[in-house]
């Protein structure tokens, strides 16, 4: 008999007949209390569980009381109570590198648009307000040859370092909890603490996970070091800043810009304060969102699952040290 799986999120054609090979499946919207409670049967007995976003924790795992393992089409995955799957020892799959350069592709779109105003002026002249040659008043800031600082030296801040460097002659900066010697050797990055970082970049830029450690590592006391030049960028995941302390520094000038992927609530509010800024460039958390990046994500969910059920797991593993 097939191992049986809960799907919560809707795949692709060829990807689904490849999971419906593997698994019976049960398609259910989401995984909220009234999913759980309408298909209680499929949650029992359900080996699997693939998707992405919805909270992963200690209450759902008491009502697949079967599950073995766990693929989330994210490489973040925040939203999963890791100690409480390793208790319970089912292995959590992700989806890192397919994603990589089009996130730095976004991080760069958001340095780009922030520091050109390209959204706001896009705006402007659709409104029909272009109507003599333009002046200082829309003009914008320089990327090139300035300095990029990234917090999150990881695959993806490896990218946009790339990126920066190669494409922009920007100097890298970087914080980290340990050295990165690919990133000083390729791209001339240099290591420093927090606070130079925030005091010598022009350019913040956030691809850090959400954890413990890293929630709100961005408040009002982070943001005035900054220059009164300088834009934050945020693609990690919103929780890492403080939105309201940013929202404050944005309205009066403790720094100049920000191009926002992720927000701390999301969707985010549509009344929300930020949202109203004009030097805020904001997307609906879009970081990998490609027709070909989605594609090569659910790709990898599933064969990221194929691999856990049939115990030859290889690779994309948060916890593979649970194994027997
Ligand atoms: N906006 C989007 O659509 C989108 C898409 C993909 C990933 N992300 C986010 O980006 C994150 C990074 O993805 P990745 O593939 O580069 O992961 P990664 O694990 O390769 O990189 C994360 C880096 O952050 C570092 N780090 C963690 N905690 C830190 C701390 N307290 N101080 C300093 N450095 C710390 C890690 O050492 C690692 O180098 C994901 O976890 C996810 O939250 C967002
Ligand atoms: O972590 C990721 O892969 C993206 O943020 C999508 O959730």
């Amino acid at each position: 008999m097939k191992p049986a799986v809960i799907l919560y999120k809707s795949l692709p054609d060829d990807l689904r007949t490849k999971l419906d090979a593997h698994f019976t499946v049960t398609e259910v919207h989401d995984i909220s209390p009234e999913t759980i409670e309408k298909h209680a049967a499929q949650f029992e007995q359900a080996q699997g569980l693939l998707g992405s976003g919805g909270k992963v924790d200690g209450e759902l795992l008491a009502k697949m009381p079967a599950l073995r393992a766990c693929s989330t089409v994210s490489v973040g995955y925040d939203n999963f109570n890791v100690d409480a799957l390793n208790q319970r020892k089912v292995l959590l799959m992700h989806t890192p590198t397919v994603l990589t350069e089009t996130v730095a592709d976004t991080m760069m779109a958001l340095v780009l648009s922030t520091a050109r105003r390209v959204t706001e002026l896009d705006k402007w002249v659709k409104n029909g307000e272009w109507k003599k040659s333009i002046g200082p008043d829309h003009f914008g800031i320089d990327v090139h040859h300035k300095t990029l600082g990234i917090l999150g030296m990881g695959r993806i801040g490896l990218a946009l370092a790339q990126r920066a460097h190669f494409g922009f002659g920007m100097n890298i900066l970087y914080n980290a909890r340990r050295q990165h010697e690919e990133a000083e050797t390729r791209f001339g990055a240099r290591a420093c603490d927090l606070e130079t970082l925030l005091k010598e970049s022009d350019f913040v830029c956030i691809s850090l996970p959400l954890t413990e450690q890293t929630h709100h590592m961005i408040g009002a006391a982070q943001l005035k070091l900054m220059k009164p030049s300088a834009i934050l960028i945020n693609a990690g995941r919103g929780p890492v800043v403080d939105e309201q302390a940013l929202t404050a520094a944005l309205k009066d000038g403790t720094i100049h810009a920000a191009g926002l992927d992720v927000f701390e609530v999301e969707p985010v509010p549509a009344d929300a304060e930020i949202l109203t800024l004009p030097n805020v460039v904001a997307l609906p958390h879009i970081g990998s969102a490609t027709h070909e990046t989605r594609y090569g994500m659910a790709r990898d969910a599933v064969d990221n699952l194929i691999a856990a059920l049939s115990g030859k797991v290889e690779k994309n593993c948060v916890n593979p040290q649970i194994q027997g």
